[in-house]
């Protein structure tokens, strides 16, 4: 089969003395790199959204993490840890939907359990966080594998938010399959919805898959429900943040819309994501932290203020889809469908056991 070349963007690089990032909050109108050299820009990076997606914050933080510690001139392993769980926990903080930030962050902490000297940690820290990036590439390419064996020639998809390459290690989770299917010239087209209030859809997924030459329609997310009936969508795929080990699943606000969208319509709704995006600690959703965000992300757009001042708001950031609404979680092990709850449990005693 031949195999077409085009673009499909990076967004976090590890360089020795510092972490080059694609500020996303400049995207479309500037892609411009940035390097972070302290913990604290990470943390401020991940919490304005200059890097954002749940496995891409979690290979940020890992990289600034090693990055930290690098520095660190404690002699003594003990002080030098202490200082390394300090700066976790200050790192963990930064986010608190994605669960992929402190599983990659325990990851770290974890690979130095066993080290003897401080040299070998911080050796062990960096090539674990750069491990991170190498499997979750590998990780969504497999997901785009099996999420792309779901749809027929010439489907019209819909998506939300921006779970794309820029999102992860490269190729994204929902929007792997569209990469997977350009590679091998298979037509599918794309509906985005805009994403308010941070229009990663408009901004980012639409900017990505132009890039990359696929067939994207944006449209805004008030359109869905008209949409999906005029233009006949024939499946809807989201990334997710976090989900719970009955499958109930935290994604971009208007995901869970979506999912109702899809039961109406009478439509397949699928979940695209790492094993490193299960919450094998929490039973249901009701137990994910959703964070809310500045009211200023809904009374202001592009600078100008479109609410008056004083107004309240209610910004939460994420939703959570109950699993009943979600006909398939893509993972890189193959496609999850039915009883979540044992499927995930069983996943569970497998990671465990690795
Ligand atoms: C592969 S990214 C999956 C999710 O993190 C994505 O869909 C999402 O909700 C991102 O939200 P964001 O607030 O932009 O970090």
């Amino acid at each position: 089969m031949t195999q077409r070349s085009f673009t499909i963007p990076r967004s976090v690089e590890w360089k020795e003395t510092h972490i080059l990032l694609l500020d996303q909050q400049k995207l479309p109108a500037l892609s411009e790199y940035i390097e972070l050299y302290r913990i604290e820009d990470v943390w401020e990076a991940i919490k304005t959204l200059k890097v954002r997606g749940a496995p891409a914050i979690g290979i940020t933080a890992a990289f600034g993490l090693a990055l930290s510690a690098s520095q660190y001139e404690e002699d003594s392993l003990t002080e030098f840890k202490e200082r390394l769980q300090e700066e976790k926990d200050y790192l963990a903080g930064s986010r608190p939907t994605a669960v992929n930030l402190t599983w990659a962050l325990n990851r770290l902490a974890s690979a130095c359990k066993g080290v003897q000297s401080v040299n070998e940690a911080k050796t062990v820290l960096i090539h674990e966080a750069i491990q991170i990036q190498v499997e979750d590439e590998e990780t969504c390419r497999q997901i785009g594998a099996h999420g792309l064996k779901l749809f027929s020639r010439n489907e019209r998809i819909m998506t939300i938010c921006n779970a794309g390459s820029i999102a992860t290690a490269r190729y994204g989770t929902a929007l792997a399959p569209f990469y997977l299917a350009q590679e091998q010239d298979f037509p599918l087209q794309v509906y985005a919805c805009e994403t308010r209030p941070v229009f990663q859809g408009a901004r980012l997924t639409a900017w990505e898959l132009m890039q990359a030459g696929v067939d994207v329609t944006l449209i805004t997310d008030s359109m869905a429900a008209f949409t999906i009936q005029q233009k006949g969508i024939s499946a809807i795929i989201t990334g997710a943040d976090r989900i719970a080990r009955n499958g109930d699943t935290a994604n971009k606000i208007g995901t869970f819309n979506l999912a109702l969208l899809a039961r109406a319509f009478g439509i397949p709704f699928y979940i695209a994501a790492p094993l490193s995006t299960f919450d094998f600690s929490i039973e249901t959703g009701a137990e994910i932290p959703i964070e809310e965000r500045d009211p200023e992300e809904i009374t202001f757009a592009a600078g100008t203020r479109i609410a008056p001042e004083g107004v309240a708001v209610y910004n939460p950031a994420f939703d959570v889809t109950p699993a009943e609404f979600i006909t398939g979680i893509i993972t890189e092990k193959g496609v999850i469908s039915g009883n979540y709850q044992d499927v995930i449990s069983g996943l569970f005693a497998q990671t465990a056991a690795n």
